[in-house]
């Protein structure tokens, strides 16, 4: 069993992460059991994938559970899903010391933890992911939210879980175009401060696509890690050290916004989409080489991700792509900074891009 602390005061919390952890939940989440149950909320795939296996490890302990089952998918996070779920909680008679329980992937955690956020003014939640994505990167930090028709993630609120259970096997049953999507938030990490890492993707990415438990212990270990320190120096993006986080997305979420936030274009091909177009907007800035920025489309290609435009299934031109990016939560002043990066392992973010270079940045990208 591995345990990662994320330090921060009185809001601290363990990640666990262990080979089998579902199968064995119940000695983790008893003391959470409130009114004799715990409420679990989950989506219909996970329902049917994992469910069994925490109902039974609870079930074993006297522990019952209060399933609240919905639909699979981006649109869930939406103020539609978050009103039912809302009235599903309301209707059950959570408190607020209750803590509700997130299985599923991010969208699950993202809209739960908005939900616990806001539900009374505030209960707890733990988070039990599911996906790739969701353990290595969005059921630690805090963040949630929902998407809006002006954008990604535009209504939400910083809301730390109070547990964090993480059980690599549950990956066994996702299907292998999420894993890759995941696999984006992963290289992110050694992309934003760590070449190294960066280096052992390009070495274990196959490995870890194809569910070796060894590679795949590794990169989950080590991108929480990654993400638990900004965290613990930056918790709500205050200093521009949590933005790092960011790298890839401000291009990334101007995509998922151009295909709709549905299954034309997941979260994690987005991203790394968006990725490969800050390096080589980094690279055509003179800011990164352009040996990097081919390396870092390369390796995202080799996983089965989408590197440029085109390969995200994107037509949209440089304008209405930058039209999206004016609802980016990091927008100051008028001005939108960027992540950018002087090299692989070195991303900082930038103050003072033009925008009008990234949309003809985007309409030559738009050419290839
Ligand atoms: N809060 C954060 O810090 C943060 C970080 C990164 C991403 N996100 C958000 O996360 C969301 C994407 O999350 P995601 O990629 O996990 O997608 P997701 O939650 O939609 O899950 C992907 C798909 O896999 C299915 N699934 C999940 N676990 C499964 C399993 N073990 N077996 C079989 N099927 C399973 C789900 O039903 C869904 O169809 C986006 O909304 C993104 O904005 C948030
Ligand atoms: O935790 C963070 O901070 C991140 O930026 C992680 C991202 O992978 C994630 O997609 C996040 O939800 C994006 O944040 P947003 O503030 O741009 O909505
Ligand atoms: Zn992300």
């Amino acid at each position: 069993m591995t345990l990662v602390p994320v330090s921060l005061g009185t809001r601290s919390y363990d990640i666990v992460i262990e080979d089998g952890l579902l199968d064995r939940a119940d000695t983790h989440l008893a003391p959470y059991v409130r009114n004799g149950r715990l409420v679990v909320v989950t989506d219909e795939n996970v329902a049917a994938a994992q469910l069994s296996r925490l109902d039974a490890s609870l079930a074993a302990s006297g522990i019952g559970i209060t399933p609240i089952v919905l639909a699979p998918g981006e649109s869930t996070k939406s103020w539609d899903g978050l009103e039912r779920l809302m009235n599903r909680l309301l209707a059950l008679g959570v408190e607020r010391k209750d803590a509700i329980i997130a299985l599923g992937g991010g969208v699950i955690g993202d809209l739960v933890g908005f939900a616990a956020a806001i539900l009374k003014r505030g209960c707890r939640f733990i988070q039990i992911p599911t996906t790739l994505l969701s353990q290595v990167d969005s059921s630690v930090g805090g963040k949630t939210a929902i998407n809006t028709s002006a954008g990604k993630n535009l209504v939400g609120a910083f809301h730390q879980p109070v547990l964090v259970l993480i059980d690599p096997t549950s990956l066994d049953t996702l299907p292998a175009r999420e894993v890759r999507a995941g696999y984006a938030e992963v290289v992110k990490y050694g992309l934003i401060d760590d070449a190294d890492f960066f280096a052992w993707c390009e070495a274990n990415g196959t490995a870890l696509l194809s569910g070796d438990p060894a590679a795949r212990a590794y990169a989950i270990e080590k991108s929480v890690r990654a993400k638990a320190a900004i965290v613990a120096e930056d918790e709500e993006e205050k200093t521009g050290r949590r933005a790092l986080l960011n790298l890839g997305h401000t291009f990334g979420h101007a995509l998922e916004a151009e295909t709709g936030y549905s299954d034309r274009l997941l979260h994690g091909e987005a991203v790394a989409a968006g990725m490969a177009l800050a390096f080589r907007f980094s690279a055509a800035q003179g800011l990164c080489s352009a040996d990097d920025a081919a390396r870092v489309g390369a390796h995202l290609g080799a996983a089965g991700l989408p590197a440029s435009l085109r390969q995200a299934g994107v037509s949209a031109d440089g304008a209405a792509l930058v039209a999206h990016m004016l609802h980016d939560k990091k927008m100051e002043g008028g001005t939108l900074p960027f992540l950018l990066a002087r090299g692989i392992g070195q991303t900082y973010l930038d103050k003072t891009v033009d925008l009008n270079s990234v949309a003809t940045f985007l309409d030559q990208e738009a050419r290839q």
